[in-house]
């Protein structure tokens, strides 16, 4: 929903949002603005507190302190069952003695509805998710990935204007997670909800999300957009738990307004444009660059390029049919690097020990303070 300025009108706002569990600190200031309609996801490690700022949103648990509002509500002592948020669970909590129609219009009971128009309700939901004639099946009998689409049924039905989702897949055998990622996503959209999801997993992350908030240790560390996460992240820590990145030491040598020259361990030289910098960055701070494994490349030989090149050796490497996963020593760096290459028709894959000639590009670069 937008206003007249054209401005995301945010339907969660989050102002320095505590929790305390006894002394331990779990939610540390959390403070964002979650918009309406938008795929937004918690990543960060087992423990950051994910799961406990997702029950904070549902009420299932109270704030410490900072304010929680809900399409423009204070949600202080308002207990879940009346909040316009619906949470789906990791375990899929769905009764197995009832049908899959009954599951799915378990929360519509009280609702004064007739008959009729419930079972259109149940009827629609199942369509959403891909469970049409579903209906009369027993619950029990469905596989984990059916089980799932039922309690999203179950959840949606309800119209929450949120939808909580916290590790929904995270039961799924790999080739069904994959599926269902596809899908939750092509329904967010379809029925416009905001959802928000707990993730662990930066791939699904990254793949499903409009925007996700990184955090670590009660904190949110970045908050963005997938494409920024992954090219710009703020922190070294941030760029290591989204993908692979490697880092390099560096120092700065000349910065100006426009530009900053760095020194980096192995590359040489580079000229990083303003875009480049984190922020708050100042001149003479202690640098590393960051740089992802798919931005360099290994020239073969006799191949030419007019892209930087660094010399040094493959002192490992693991073959994954479409990919090699090189792991190269630049001359004068201690810490090996990673380097990504497809596997394209013609490129032979090269074997331990041989010489590297690594070509990159400084535009590829992160500097970190
Ligand atoms: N009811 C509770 N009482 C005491 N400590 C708690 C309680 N719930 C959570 N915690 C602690 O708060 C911290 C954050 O927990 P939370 O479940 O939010 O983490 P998470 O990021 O979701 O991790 P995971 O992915 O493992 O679920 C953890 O250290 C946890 O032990």
């Amino acid at each position: 929903m937008k206003d007249t300025l054209g401005v995301e009108r945010p339907i969660i706002a989050l102002e320095n949002v505590e929790k305390y569990y006894g002394e331990y600190y779990a939610l540390r200031g959390i403070s964002a603005e979650i918009r309406q309609g938008e795929f937004f996801s918690l990543l960060g490690p087992s423990g950051c507190g994910k799961t406990t700022l997702l029950r904070t949103i549902a009420g299932f648990e109270e704030l410490s302190g900072g304010r929680l509002t809900i399409d423009g509500k204070d949600m202080k002592r308002v207990p879940a069952n009346v909040r316009p948020t619906n949470m789906v669970f990791q375990s899929y909590a769905i009764f197995p003695h009832l049908t899959v129609a009954e599951n799915v219009g378990f929360g519509l009971r009280r609702e004064p509805l007739s008959r009729d128009e419930k079972a259109r309700k149940v009827a629609e939901a199942l369509e959403m998710v891909g469970l049409r004639g579903y209906g009369a099946r027993a619950a029990h009998a469905l596989s984990g990935g059916q089980r799932q689409r039922v309690a999203l049924a179950r959840a949606l039905i309800l119209e929450p204007k949120v939808l909580l989702l916290d590790e929904p897949l995270s039961a799924l055998d790999k080739k069904m997670r994959e599926q269902m990622q596809t899908e939750l996503r092509r329904l967010q959209r379809q029925v416009g909800i905001t959802f928000i999801l707990v993730t662990h997993d930066q791939e699904e992350a990254l793949i499903m999300s409009d925007r996700i908030a990184v955090m670590f240790e009660g904190q949110i560390a970045q908050l963005d957009t997938p494409q920024q996460l992954y090219r710009r992240p703020n922190t070294r820590q941030v760029g290591e738990f989204i993908g692979v990145m490697n880092f390099l030491p560096a120092t700065a040598t000349v910065s100006d307004e426009t530009h900053i020259e760095v020194e980096a361990a192995g590359l040489g030289r580079a000229v990083i444009a303003p875009d480049q910098l984190p922020g708050g960055w100042h001149p003479g701070q202690t640098q590393s660059v960051g740089i992802r494994p798919e931005t360099m490349s290994i020239l073969f030989p006799g191949e030419t390029t007019d892209r930087r090149v660094a010399i040094g050796t493959v002192e490992d490497l693991s073959y994954y049919g479409d990919m090699t996963y090189y792991v190269v020593r630049l001359d004068g760096v201690d810490r090996p690097m990673t380097i990504s290459m497809k596997n394209l028709v013609g490129r032979p894959v090269l074997d331990r020990g041989t010489e590297a000639r690594v070509a990159w590009d400084a535009r590829s670069l992160v500097l970190f303070a």
